[in-house]
């Protein structure tokens, strides 16, 4: 597939809530609604070292270990939404461009949100399933 369509998204948890970033006006697609961190994967690059890039560059953090949940083929791009189990650093919004807001939500505050598509509430209810009783997620 050529890279330049695949995007790699970072669902990241912590304590039961996920952290979504709120896309600014000034971007092409879906602008002002809620997302995952992430964005394209660049020529040559794995999509894992695509979602640590990517985590790096928006937020700081150092991806310890992350997996892949769900794949969707949207019509210009594909998806593929990662599970960051394990992080280092504090989550601090270093790209305002992308997002003019970055926060904590728990499932029950996703309702009524304008959210980039309408399964991320399921997507993410699966990931914090995945997350109980694991040994999963942290900041180190
Ligand atoms: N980051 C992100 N992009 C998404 C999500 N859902 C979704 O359809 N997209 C689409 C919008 C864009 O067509 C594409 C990548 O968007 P982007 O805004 O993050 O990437 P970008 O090209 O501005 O920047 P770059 O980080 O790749 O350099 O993926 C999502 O939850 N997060």
């Amino acid at each position: 597939m050529n890279p330049a369509h695949q995007v790699v998204c970072g669902i990241v948890l912590s304590e039961q809530r996920v952290l979504l970033g709120h896309r600014s006006a000034r971007k092409q697609w879906y602008p002002n609604v809620w997302d995952f961190p992430g964005g394209h994967v660049e020529r040559g690059e794995t999509p894992l070292a695509a979602l640590q890039r990517e985590m790096r560059e928006e937020l700081g953090i150092g991806v310890l270990h992350a997996r892949p949940v769900r794949e969707v083929a949207l019509a210009e791009v594909h998806l593929t939404f990662w599970l960051v189990n394990r992080w280092e650093g504090t989550p601090t919004n270093l790209a305002p461009d992308e997002h003019d807001d970055l926060r904590w939500f728990a499932l029950d505050d996703l309702r009524g949100l304008a959210l980039a598509d309408d399964f991320y509430p399921d997507l993410i209810a699966e990931a914090l399933k995945l997350t109980l009783g694991g040994s999963c997620c942290g900041r180190d």
